[in-house]
């Protein structure tokens, strides 16, 4: 079979389970973790790795920011033969329960971006598989994170800086939303929709009111988390692999 024409991975490469993340970099750093490391592919901002963590056969491909370009990674990953995606990202904290350096695992998504009402209505809800949403919890309270653990409804949109409209994320706080990130409503969408399982963990890297001011996300206390984050979601995906 010919390479998937956007990640430029020959499908039968992929396995089955894989972590997903923003950063081409995190991708390297979390590949790492992994025996028999491969790097498939570097296409655009989408970076593939393969490996084996505990014996279980994972990728770690990045997918850029935003929902969009994210979309069309998690659709050739669907097309591949992926049939768990979680994603491992960065976050801007909307409770004052979960500040930087806590993990929160995204049990679902409020869509606000753009991308999705171009697949599914917007009545349609962006939900997490919830087999994977606990692994992700029971393996995070395990991994010596710098903050709290929480999980609950997260925030997805597309604008980060703020413009001369408004941002949501007052409304959502309000109503109980733990996180803000780009990307987690698309690979929720994406999931529903093929029928593949799909969870996501965040580690908070400020309070998503100050990105304006001064978003600083090279902090110790966010590599902690983020380390934090990685163990957990690779010590998920071993325990997914023996519950198909
Ligand atoms: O840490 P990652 O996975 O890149 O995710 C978050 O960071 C980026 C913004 O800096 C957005 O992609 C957002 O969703
Ligand atoms: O989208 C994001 C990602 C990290 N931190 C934020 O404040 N927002």
């Amino acid at each position: 079979m010919s390479l998937l024409p956007i990640l430029r991975v020959d499908p039968k490469d992929m396995p089955e389970l894989a972590i997903v993340c923003g950063d081409p970099f995190r991708a390297e750093i979390i590949s790492q973790q992994l025996e028999q490391v491969k790097e498939l592919a570097y296409s655009r901002e989408y970076r593939t790795f393969t490996g084996e963590y505990k014996g279980v056969r994972i990728a770690v491909v990045s997918h850029g920011v935003g929902s969009p370009g994210a979309a069309v990674c998690f659709e050739e990953m669907v097309k591949a033969g992926v049939k768990t995606i979680i994603r491992v990202g960065t976050a801007g904290s909307l409770s004052d329960r979960y500040k930087t350096g806590s993990l929160i695992i995204s049990t679902a998504a409020v869509r606000e971006e753009g991308l999705t009402r171009q697949l599914v209505p917007i009545a349609f809800p962006a939900v997490a598989d919830s087999k994977v949403t606990d692994a992700l919890y029971e393996a995070a309270l395990e991994a010596n994170a710098p903050g709290a653990v929480g999980k609950g409804i997260t925030l997805t949109m597309d604008a980060f800086f703020s413009g001369v409209v408004e941002l949501p994320h007052a409304i959502y706080r309000q109503a109980g939303v733990l996180a803000v990130e780009m990307e987690i409503a698309a690979l929720y969408v994406v999931a529903l929709l093929r029928g593949i399982r799909a969870g996501a963990i965040l580690a908070l890297d400020g309070d998503s009111t100050a990105v304006d001011e001064g978003y600083d996300p090279h902090r110790s206390i966010v590599a902690e988390a983020v380390d934090a984050e990685i163990r957990a979601a690779l010590g998920a995906l071993v325990k997914l692999a023996e519950q198909p």
